[in-house]
């Protein structure tokens, strides 16, 4: 269509468009945000909504358009958002009543897959910068106003983002990253990185990149990247930010994110909260408790110092029951914080918005008054609240308790906050007393007793007469409307009364208007007090939720120590024990001599849950928790690499096998001595001879090289004979028993190999025809007469042997570590009575 054939209308539209041509534009016409042309193919289609097409142009061309109500707008930006769209807001920027000619139009905000920070599930942005052969990179959450600077290599850099999973990452347009991510790419200029990165100087009053902690200035220009497209993108309803810090990732345990799936630390492979790690253990209270409490289970601390402060909080809590109780009580009177920030900031709260920050920030003053008196443990100490009772007192003077929805509505101030306020007010209600004894005048006057005075937004105020009375009608009554039963009028009084209400009512407005802004303003100016304060809340919900869930559990207090043991007794898995009745306790001992565990048995008989049991309890350890065991002694652990088939990399097209070497490999380059391995049926995808052998070298080379604690479940009973030609590894299995055609599992880790895998069992516990199991047993028993396996009553009293010997072992190591000549007559008589305990085998045996 040629420019001089468009409307006015249609012109403006296509002026905008141009400028915003990568976006869908919601361009606002009334009530509606209407899209036109390839736009509203796209938005019908994607949104489902009806596309039309209208004669718009002069020539009455037809072009399609759809529309959205602009007061559930939300939900449509949202859903195409979250399938990679980007939308143009283009606004009426003047009343179109006032306005002469075409109503002035613009874009004032621009939503992206990673910048919609009303919706939690819709917000992360970060960036990738490169400098040399270095990686930079930054993530900003518009929902928290979190904001981190990251350096590292391509495959830190690639774990940094699967941590953080932003919906949208911004690149330098030419720089072609190869790396795996799973968010919408979009390309800046480069120059915006370098604008940014000063802009970031200029907002902090910084003068050097170190001011923020960075050791390199190319966060710096990630960081920058980041800011300045949120603030282009944002415009005027730029969310809160939070000064940009480092991400370091040597203070975090590191869990990446084959570990996070492997052991459904945030969501089960059907990917349900509730099965996952998260979703036992969460006992928040506040959404910015749940929040800390998921980035901890995928960061757990990596320092001594930090994991004790917590647990002495979370034993505290434990201790002191009352003050838990409280806690919890005042903490569920907190709205999520953070989310009231990002919208006052990005000018977007409402009245009830501020209603929940008063009592918020009432909660706040309770609870710090409560840690103050009652929590004395360093955690506890070191909580920065900021005074914001001021401002809750503020929101309590001003704003009325159960303000309306919208702004607009009015109704909001407090009676006694403006005298010219209260004055009009009166007036107002006075006049609608008048009005209430001018319709009684009427009636009296008229001699019609069914007169009324009524208001509507298009008449205004009028005087409704039935048919039956019309000849009752004084000839001062001009007509305005006619109904089918009615007739409505007005009177010269009438006009008159109603310009006097309208007035007041129009100044109230405004009044009331200018009131909520200055509150609001004035809340502003202190939004790093109350961000400062989500925080403080955020980190108290964590430990109360630590320590709810201690209690309810009956966990307990790991002790924390470097050396490179794990000793626990009595270990159970946290999800599955909360899903299985009698769930059966077992033992983990790995130390500097022993830190290998190669576990056989049965399919079905609680090898994986074992392993994963150790490899939760671990890091539950290392976020400050309790554990679900008897006792356990942990030592410092860097970081949990995970070796567990998910299938999460089939549909990127690799092969099983593939999958599994990738997973090794990525864990071989990353772990170090310190790390803990957990390793689940290795070499499964391969034939037989193949797994064997490359799991033999793998174990080999994590034995020999690596020396990390490492656990291993497998069918491959090929690899116990490694017990014996490595000094640090050691066979076990988890007992089942026999019985006549059944199998019976025990769940209880033993010394020892196993003697195969049982599947035929198995297979015929799963209903297999009989004939097919028949023949299976047939097979076995072949292949196991020729290869020696031993009966499951051998296996058996071989670990019982093995057991004793090592408990022996322990004994004599511990009587050889005393010092005879120093020991008290009481020391001497408690290590005896334990020694005689260790030596018990049950209530009246004993070893030897
Ligand atoms: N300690 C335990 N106490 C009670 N039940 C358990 C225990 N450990 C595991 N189970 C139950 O046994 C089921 C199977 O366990 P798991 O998957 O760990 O066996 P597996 O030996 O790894 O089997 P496969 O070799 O076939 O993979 C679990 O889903 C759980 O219900």
């Amino acid at each position: 269509m040629q420019n001089e054939e468009l409307t006015p209308m249609l012109l403006q539209y296509h002026s905008l468009k141009r400028e915003y041509e990568d976006c869908l534009l919601f361009f606002r016409l009334g009530d509606f945000y209407e899209l036109f042309y390839e736009d509203a193919i796209i938005g019908s289609r994607e949104l489902g909504i009806v596309l039309t097409s209208r004669p718009v142009g002069k020539g009455k061309e037809k072009i399609p358009m759809c529309g959205v109500p602009y007061h559930s707008f939300s939900s449509y930006v949202s859903r195409l958002v979250s399938r990679g769209y980007k939308v143009a807001i283009c606004e009426q920027l003047e009343d179109s009543s006032q306005a002469k000619g075409l109503v002035k139009r613009d874009v004032v905000r621009v939503i992206t897959p990673g910048t919609y920070f009303e919706k939690e599930e819709h917000s992360g942005l970060a960036s990738i910068y490169k400098l040399k052969d270095r990686y930079y990179c930054a993530y900003l959450n518009p929902y928290t106003g979190e904001f981190f600077g990251f350096c590292g290599d391509k495959k830190q850099v690639e774990e940094f983002m699967l941590k953080l999973s932003p919906k949208e990452v911004l690149t330098p347009k030419g720089l072609s990253i190869d790396l795996n991510l799973k968010a919408y790419i979009t390309s800046i200029p480069e120059e915006d990185f370098i604008e940014g990165k000063k802009v970031i100087l200029e907002k902090w009053q910084a003068y050097h990149h170190k001011a923020f902690g960075f050791e390199d200035e190319g966060c710096l220009y990630a960081c920058g990247g980041v800011y300045i497209y949120l603030k282009r993108t944002q415009k005027n309803f730029l969310p809160y930010v939070q000064r940009p810090k480092p991400y370091r990732m040597q203070t975090y345990l590191r869990i990446d994110h084959r570990a996070r799936v492997g052991l459904e630390l945030t969501e089960s492979y059907e990917g349900h909260k509730e099965h996952s790690l998260f979703g036992i253990l969460d006992r928040t209270i506040t959404p910015m408790g749940r929040r800390l409490l998921k980035f901890n289970i995928l960061h757990p601390y990596s320092s001594l110092d930090a994991i004790l402060k917590v647990q002495d909080a979370v034993e505290e809590l434990i201790q002191k029951r009352h003050v838990l109780k409280t806690l919890r009580e005042l903490l569920d009177g907190i709205h999520d914080l953070e989310k009231l920030v990002s919208r006052i900031s990005g000018n977007m709260a409402t009245p009830r918005d501020l209603v929940h920050l008063k009592k918020a920030l009432y909660s706040v003053y309770q609870i710090k008054d409560l840690v103050d008196r009652e929590l004395s443990s360093e955690f506890f100490k070191e909580l920065y609240f900021a005074d914001t009772l001021h401002l809750a007192q503020e929101i309590d003077r001003v704003l009325v308790d159960d303000p309306p929805l919208h702004v607009k509505e009015g109704g909001l101030i407090k009676d006694g906050v403006s005298k010219e306020l209260d004055e009009l007010k009166s007036v107002r209600d006075n006049s609608e007393s008048i009005l209430k004894e001018y319709e009684e005048e009427l009636r009296t006057l008229t001699g019609i007793g069914s007169l009324k005075i009524g208001y509507n937004k298009v008449m205004g105020y009028y005087i409704e007469v039935t048919k039956p009375n019309l000849k009752f009608v004084p000839s001062y009554f001009k007509r305005r409307q006619t109904l089918s039963n009615a007739e409505r009028f007005t009177t010269d009084k009438l006009i008159e009364l109603e310009e006097k209400i309208m007035a007041s009512q129009k100044k109230i407005e405004l009044i009331e208007y200018e009131l909520y802004s200055q509150l609001k303003a004035h809340i502003l100016s202190y939004i790093e007090d109350i961000a400062k304060n989500a925080k403080a809340i955020a980190q108290l919900d964590y430990v109360q939720s630590l320590a709810t869930i201690a209690i309810e559990k009956d966990w307990t207090k790991p002790r924390m120590v470097e050396e490179k043991v794990i000793h626990i007794e009595g270990g159970r898995h946290p999800v599955i024990e909360s899903f299985v009745r009698d769930y059966v306790p077992n033992d983990t001992h790995m130390d500097e001599e022993s830190f290998m565990m190669v576990i056989t048995g049965p399919n079905m008989a609680g090898k994986s849950s074992y392993i994963r049991q150790v490899a939760l309890i671990t890091i539950l350890a290392h976020m400050g928790s309790f554990v679900p065991a008897k006792s356990a002694t942990i030592g410092l652990v860097s970081s949990v690499h995970t070796r567990i088939g998910s299938g999460d990399m089939l549909a990127l097209g690799v092969s099983t096998f593939m999958n599994e070497m990738l997973d090794v490999a990525s864990m071989l380059n990353t772990a170090d001595e310190r790390s803990l391995l957990i390793l689940d049926e290795l070499g499964r995808g391969t034939s037989t001879y193949d797994g064997i052998a490359i799991s033999k070298a793998i174990l080999e080379y994590i034995h020999d090289k690596l020396k990390a604690r490492t656990l291993v479940a497998t069918h491959y009973t090929e690899l116990t004979e490694l017990e014996g030609k490595l000094k640090g590894l050691k066979n076990y299995h988890m007992a089942a028993i026999q019985e006549d055609k059944d199998v019976r599992f025990l769940y209880v880790l033993k010394r020892g190999p196993s003697n195969g895998s049982l599947g035929v069992y198995i297979a015929q516990m799963a209903g297999l025809p009989e004939e097919i199991v028949s023949k299976a047993h047939q097979y076995y028993s072949m292949l196991a007469t020729k290869s020696e396996v031993p009966t499951l009553e051998e296996v058996y009293q071989k670990s019982i042997q093995m057991e004793q010997v090592e408990k022996l072992q322990r004994i004599a190591e511990k009587l050889k570590s005393v010092d005879v000549a120093n020991l008290t007559p009481l020391q001497a008589l408690l290590l005896l009575a334990q020694l005689k305990e260790e030596l018990l085998i049950d209530k009246e045996h004993y070893l030897l």
